[in-house]
């Protein structure tokens, strides 16, 4: 479990982490979103000890970073820029890892196999692709077995195999109870993977929450309506709009209409006797849920006002 209370870091003027309060709890996939800028790397710096708060703390199983006795075995990360040396193996980085940490020579050739690094182990980690980079931050994460994982953009640099490994090993790592903590822009992926989600704006926290109660909340009372007549559909679009129900085309046969339940849809379908293709209630995707809780926290988006509305919504 990772906890955070009041983390705060400013640089100079600058703030770039602003309270931040959470608890980022095991077993789970927990996703951490936000625009560029918004904090995530500094405050998974903070978490891992390379960075001091300027207020606040930020708890690994009730620890700080630097009193845990052994980190590599509690806490594993990759952060975007891992310092490899580019004269070293992949073998090499990881046995001085693992020699510093007193974690057995047997078990780097268990995670590079694991990795899918084996082939090129002892190739110099300067001649790496991004994705066979990432691959050695992984390994380095995973080294000491750790409780806890923090991983930011993890995917970042992958192919599609590799994507879908980091998605089957995240998901195995959470099963087995371990805290796992991600960030990602990519939302699909997200979407995919994640049980949990944490979305902060400009250092600020915008939503803590399951991703299912988030995507349910954003999506309202949507529904999606798809007729077989243009006749049908221009007398239902009437009869809601004269409702003051939010009626809003999608192309000559469809409508979205939100402010309505699927059942009062269908109800006033059989009432103007219209024939009905398709009626179901609409779920947003985590990308447009995020695209509207984050709407006044990229550099030049909307107005702090719209974000202020989605602040309140988003306390679920
Ligand atoms: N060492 C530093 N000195 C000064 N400002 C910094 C430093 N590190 C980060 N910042 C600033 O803090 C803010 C947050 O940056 P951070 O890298 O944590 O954001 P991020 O959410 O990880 O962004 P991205 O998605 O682009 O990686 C930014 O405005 C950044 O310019």
């Amino acid at each position: 479990m990772i906890t955070l209370r009041g983390l705060t870091k400013r640089y100079g003027e600058r703030t770039a982490v602003n309270g931040l309060t959470l608890e980022v709890r095991p077993g789970k996939v927990t996703g951490f979103l936000g625009p560029n800028g918004a904090g995530k790397s500094t405050t998974m710096r903070m978490i891992l000890g390379l960075d001091a708060p300027s207020e606040g703390s930020a708890l690994i199983g009730g620890k700080r970073y630097v009193d845990l006795v052994n980190p590599l075995r509690e806490v594993g990360a990759l952060l975007e820029a891992k310092a490899v040396h580019p004269g070293r193996s992949a073998r090499g980085h990881l046995l001085a890892e693992a020699h510093t940490h007193g974690i057995p020579a047997k078990r780097v050739d268990q995670i590079l196999e694991f990795v899918g690094l084996a082939d090129v182990a002892r190739k110099r980690s300067g001649s790496f692709s991004l994705g066979m980079s990432q691959r050695l931050g992984i390994a380095c994460a995973l080294l000491g077995d750790p409780e806890t994982l923090i991983l930011d953009e993890p995917v970042n640099g992958l192919d599609p195999d590799g994507v879908r490994w980091v998605r089957d090993l995240v998901r195995a790592l959470a099963d087995q109870g371990r805290t796992v903590f991600m960030s990602s822009h990519l939302m699909t992926e997200m979407q995919l993977v994640a049980d949990h989600l944490v979305i902060i704006g400009k250092g600020e926290l915008i939503a803590d929450a399951p991703m299912a109660e988030l995507i349910a909340k954003s999506s309202g009372q949507s529904v999606r309506f798809r007729g077989r007549d243009t006749h049908g559909v221009e007398a239902l679009a009437a009869r809601l709009a004269s409702d003051s129900v939010e009626v809003t085309r999608d192309g000559a046969l469809e409508l979205v209409v939100r402010g309505a339940t699927v059942e009062r849809v269908g109800d006033l379908c059989h009432e103007l006797g219209v024939r009905v293709r398709e009626l179901n209630a609409a779920e947003a995707s985590l990308e447009q849920t995020y695209m509207r809780l984050t709407a006044g926290s990229v550099e030049y988006g909307e107005s702090d006002s719209l974000r202020a509305a989605n602040q309140q919504e988003a306390q679920v």
